[in-house]
Order: C-alpha cells, then sequence, then structure tokens
C-alpha cells in the first residue's frame, strides 16, 4: 500500500507513520456519516494490519474486564451503519476502559456494511483491549456474494478490495470467553456433546478458510437454540439445533455459566432461553427496514461475586439515507 500516494487534495485526516490515532477514527466516522469514503490507500492498510493481527489470535480468545472497565457485547449489525452509529451515541465510542464485543454478522443486508466494517476494524488497530470481533456465518464467500457485501465492496473500491476482506475475515476468532466463565459465539453449540473450549481454542480456522457446510467450525457459526431437549435438523441446512439440556452439559463439562450468541431477529433485542444459560442479542433495529424489531446490547461489569453484572439495553432503529440496496435477496426466511 506504501505506493499508493494520497492525492494533496485529500480532505480527510492522514495515517502517516501507519500507525491509526483516534483523530483518524473519529474522521473516518464523520466522513461515513456523511456518506464520503476514506482513501483506498488507508482502507487497504487497514485490512492488512487487521489480517496480521488476527492471524496471530486463537480461535477462542479470552476478554477479561478490569475493575472500573465496562464490556459492552452486541449481535448482528448487518450493514446499518448509521443504527450501530448509534449505539456508540447511546452509550459511549470504544476506548481503553470501555470495550465492545461485535459477535458476528456485521456485514451483508443493510447498504453500509463496509462503513461498519471498516470502524470496527480501525478500532481493534486503535484498541486492541477495546475491541472484540467473532466471525459470523455472514463473514463468508458464499454469503457475501448473494447478501450484498461483494457487491457493495466492488462498487465502492475494487474486486481486489473484497478479496482483502474475503482473507481477513478467515482469521477472525470464533468465539470469546468473558471472565472465565461466559461464552460468546455468533451462531451456538455444536452436534457433538465432547466439545471442549480447548478444543475451539486449537481450531485451525486459518487452513480451513471457508467454513463449509460441516464439522465444527460451521456448526459454531450457524447453529440455533430450541425450546425442546436434543438436538433436531436446522430449517437452514447447516449447523443443528440445541435443547436445553446441551446447553447445560456444555456449560457444566466445560466449568462455565452460560452461552451468548446472535443470528436470529428478536422482536424485543435479545431473549433468555434455557433457564438462562442461553442469551441472544441482536443488534440490528428494524432489521431490513421492515421487521420492527428493537436491537439490544448488554453492558457487562465486573462483579465480586459472579465475577460479572449483565444489563440488557434496548433501542430503536433511526434514519438512514436510501441508498440502492446491494442485496437483492429479501429476508431468506430467518
Ligand atoms: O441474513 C440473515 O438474516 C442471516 N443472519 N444469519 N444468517 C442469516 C441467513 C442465513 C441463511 C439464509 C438467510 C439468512
Ligand atoms: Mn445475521
Ligand atoms: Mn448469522
Amino acid at each position: 500500500t506504501q505506493s499508493i500516494i494520497v492525492e494533496d487534495s485529500y480532505d480527510g485526516v492522514r495515517i502517516d507513520d501507519g500507525k491509526v490515532t483516534k483523530e483518524f477514527v473519529d474522521d473516518m466516522i464523520e466522513r461515513f456519516v456523511a456518506q464520503k469514503k476514506i482513501h483506498r490507500r488507508y482502507a487497504y492498510e487497514i485490512i492488512l494490519q487487521t489480517r496480521k493481527y488476527f492471524s496471530e489470535q486463537a480461535s477462542l480468545v479470552d476478554v477479561e474486564i478490569p475493575k472500573e472497565h465496562k464490556l459492552t457485547i452486541c449481535g448482528d449489525v448487518h450493514g446499518q451503519f448509521y443504527d450501530f452509529n448509534n449505539i456508540f451515541k447511546l452509550n459511549g465510542r470504544p476506548s481503553e476502559t470501555h470495550a465492545y464485543l461485535f459477535n458476528g454478522d456485521f456485514v451483508d443486508r443493510g447498504s453500509f456494511s463496509l462503513e461498519i466494517i471498516l470502524t470496527l476494524f480501525a478500532y481493534k488497530l486503535l484498541y486492541p483491549t477495546g475491541m472484540y470481533l467473532t466471525r459470523g456465518n455472514h463473514e463468508t464467500d458464499d454469503m457475501n456474494k448473494v447478501y450484498g457485501f461483494e457487491d457493495e465492496v466492488k462498487a465502492k473500491f475494487s474486486d481486489t478490495m473484497f478479496k482483502m476482506f474475503s482473507e481477513t475475515f478467515a482469521t477472525l476468532p470464533l468465539a470469546h470467553l468473558v471472565q472465565k466463565k461466559i461464552f460468546v459465539v455468533h451462531g451456538g453449540l455444536s452436534s457433538r456433546d465432547d466439545v471442549t473450549l480447548e478444543e475451539i481454542r486449537n481450531i485451525d480456522r486459518i487452513a480451513k478458510g471457508q467454513p463449509g457446510q460441516g464439522g465444527l467450525m460451521s456448526e459454531l457459526l450457524w447453529a440455533d437454540p430450541q425450546f425442546l431437549p436434543g438436538r433436531s435438523p436446522s430449517a437452514r441446512g447447516v449447523g443443528q439445533k440445541f435443547g436445553p439440556d446441551v446447553t447445560e452439559n456444555f456449560c457444566k463439562m466445560n466449568d462455565i455459566d452460560m452461552v451468548i450468541r446472535s443470528h436470529e431477529v428478536k422482536h424485543q433485542g435479545y431473549q433468555i432461553e434455557h433457564s438462562g444459560r442461553c442469551v441472544t442479542i441482536f443488534s440490528a433495529p428494524n432489521y431490513c427496514d421492515s421487521v420492527g424489531n428493537k436491537g439490544a446490547y448488554i453492558n457487562v461489569t465486573p462483579e465480586t461475586e459472579k465475577g460479572y453484572k449483565l444489563d440488557y439495553v434496548q433501542f430503536d432503529a433511526v434514519e438512514h439515507p436510501k441508498t440502492q440496496p446491494y442485496s437483492n435477496k429479501f429476508r431468506g426466511g430467518f
């Protein structure tokens, strides 16, 4: 990217020594709100540095919340940049004392996926312990081809840039463990009863690249909870539905308290199931400009007894510029 010249006429904050600064990120968000872009050299730099960073991370990442600090867990945001930015207006921007964990499905569906993903990656580089990102089933080539992200990147930048996003998505962690007690994953639990946190930590996700239709990695990104005990096939065709007994077994075997996952729209923005052991968090309000659902996020603060306190916060959709939809597929019935 060093060979790409940033013209003197470029009116945005520059990245000089390769280091993303707070000034750069604040300016980038302001430009995105005004539907302006950042220079392609800086987009490339952010993507490449993010790919390098995540390549060195395990597939399960531990998140510890220091005293006086806060962690906010968000679910799917699906290209709804103006709702995504509204979370920061309501709840504060990421910082060294207020971390965010976005739990997958950053892109596709909404027309501002590029703005969301560049903001998330830039914050990861600015505050490595202030931003955590889990891979969702929409951070994959198959979904990006159909649900809009590939077309959006090609329209706003280039094919090359989409390829770089694809390679960087393959390095994203598959799950997080918060305060050693909360397992956070985009979809849910596997079809096997013997999966340990260590096995998840050691998944060679980069060698795998795309999750495919079967195996532990794809199950973590695609599974859904069900009310009844046991497991059943998923209408999605990938991953299974898992019951309260499966969640209980996974928690007991791995000495954790609960699973927080996303992946499904919820009318109230979140839902607590499996007697409190399985929570769905979804952060794209009025999904696809049509569902009418609330968005929600979870504020996690350290607490002496259990080690954490959860506060659920709901929020409504805000206005956004009307632009062309990149995804020609309406809701896939999920
Ligand atoms: O696009 C969505 O709503 C979504 N979010 N996670 N998974 C899906 C999905 C999966 C398959 C087909 C349609 C939507
Ligand atoms: Mn989704
Ligand atoms: Mn999903």
